[in-house]
């Protein structure tokens, strides 16, 4: 069978998305540094390597689908956001993009805290050794047991969602003859640019408690009266994948009118104030995401400024950014199955895993780029589409991507980005056996959370 390729043109215009992909890359084997991790380059014989290692060797020993995770990025971006803030200010990542004892165990070591939002992060958490004074636990709707669990285990804080929630806690904490420090998380009102479905400070969505007609200032009221809850600050958090600036300032400033309100009503300051995650990353070579110290720059600037003029003691700023920590430090590597040329249209290259492993694709429409990485090609760019091997025509790892038109079966492709949201949200669809993470540095690879196998699906199965 031949392979056409499908250079970018006029033929194609009306399957290129607008905007997009104007044309093929000029070199297929280049890999932009914004989109993949820091120690990834290609060797001398055009095979790339992580920390060293070559990606065939590691396809042989790990096996495919599975996900790289680059460990020294992953600290070196840890560090980065520990510094930009400085010792003034707290960074929890944020473990819902991923978590594993490994992960927990480097953010101990690089002195950040972390935000969980279930029992069973939370129960990951402290079996990795976080002290609980520096978890931070969220959700919308916690269980009794999960709240029960966190007070009993001493964590830093809870951040409540809801009024019922308010007198849950504080009944909980009074039950267990503890005071827990709680924040009280609000909505905004912000509409962040980004997927609807990732927003979460516009009013008509489930989390946190509004501003708008003085809900906020309720919640502050009945917390203040409970003897179980010790009030500490207010929690904003605004969406995911933001790359403006703009929604987390006025954000910063909404909350610190609340803080103004909190003081002339009750003649209290609260000390902090978290401004949630949602940082963006670069998937593509057309994302531009900002780097953490103008970030810390911004918001510390903005909480300042507003705090002067209203003339507030400066709280202490928390932040939890996920996907900005540990997005861009994994890949995930996959093996081409087959290829159909679909003539005028694209090429589809369905490969050993799909939306099991990276459901962001079909659930968000999100864009991702992908290489050839088990050689180099001087073929011409062909316009493909990456599947997965699921029953579903929805099931899109890359929509819109060139590969060299010589891509066969049996070549290894990577996707980068993949290390938030991609494992943490992998399923067992198809009862696909959800890939390993394999942590790589300095020449040493090992499995941190292994491959699941079929006997881990059947010992689920108990009827
Ligand atoms: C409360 C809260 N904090 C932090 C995050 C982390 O977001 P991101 O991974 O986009 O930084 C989320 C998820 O969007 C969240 O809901
Ligand atoms: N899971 C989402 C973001 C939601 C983050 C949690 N509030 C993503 O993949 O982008």
């Amino acid at each position: 069978m031949s392979r056409s390729a499908h250079p970018a043109g006029p033929r194609h215009a009306d399957v290129l998305p607008e905007g997009h992909y104007a044309g093929p890359p000029a070199d297929l084997n280049t890999l932009d540094p914004r989109v993949w991790s820091r120690t990834v380059r290609r060797n001398a014989d055009g095979v790339v390597t992580v920390g060293g290692l070559d990606v065939r060797a590691l396809a042989e020993e790990f096996g495919t689908p599975a996900y790289f995770l680059d460990e020294d990025d992953f600290r070196a971006r840890c560090r980065a956001w520990k510094d930009a803030f400085g010792p003034e200010a707290d960074v929890f990542y944020a473990g819902k993009a991923f978590l594993s004892r490994a992960i927990v165990r480097w953010l101990n070591e690089e002195g950040l805290n972390l935000d969980v939002c279930s029992g069973g992060e939370l129960a990951t958490a402290l079996a990795a050794g976080m002290p609980a004074d520096r978890i931070a636990l969220h959700g919308n709707n916690k269980s009794t047991e999960e709240i029960t669990r966190a007070v009993e285990a001493g964590v830093g804080r809870i951040v409540l969602d809801s009024f019922q929630e308010i007198v849950r806690v504080a009944h909980i904490a009074e039950q267990l003859g503890k005071r827990q420090r709680v924040q009280i998380r609000v909505t905004v009102g912000v509409e962040a640019h980004t997927h609807e479905f990732i927003a979460t400070a516009h009013e008509d969505q489930k989390f946190g408690i509004a501003l708008a007609g003085g809900q906020a200032a309720e919640a502050v009221r009945r917390a203040l009266k409970l003897d179980g809850l010790e009030l500490i600050g207010i929690h904003s958090h605004i969406g995911s994948q933001i790359f403006d600036m703009a929604g987390f300032e006025v954000s910063a400033r909404r909350v610190v009118q609340l803080l103004t309100e909190v003081r002339d009503e009750h003649g209290i300051e609260l000390p902090e104030i978290d401004l949630g995650g949602g940082l963006g990353i670069a998937y593509t070579s057309e994302d531009d995401p900002r780097e953490p110290h103008e970030i810390a720059k911004a918001l510390s600037e903005i909480v300042t400024k507003e705090c002067r003029a209203a003339g507030l003691g400066v709280p202490r700023l928390s932040v939890e950014p996920g996907r900005a920590i540990v997005g861009p430090t994994a890949f995930t590597l996959y093996e081409v199955g087959t290829v159909k040329e679909l003539e005028g249209l694209r090429t589809y290259v369905s490969v050993d895993g799909g939306m099991s492993d990276n459901i962001r694709t079909a659930l968000y429409d999100a864009e991702y780029s992908v290489a050839l990485v088990s050689r180099t090609s001087d073929a011409e760019p062909m316009l493909s589409r990456v599947v997965g091997k699921h029953c579903e025509s929805g099931d899109i790892v890359v929509r819109d991507a060139f590969l060299p038109s010589d891509v066969a079966p049996g070549d290894l492709l990577a996707v980068p980005a993949t290390g938030a949201y991609c494992r943490s949200m992998a399923s067992n669809y198809n009862h696909a056996l959800r890939p390993p993470v394999v942590a790589v540095t300095n020449g040493e690879a090992r499995v941190i959370v292994r491959r699941e196998t079929e006997e881990d699906l059947l010992r689920l199965d108990v009827g």
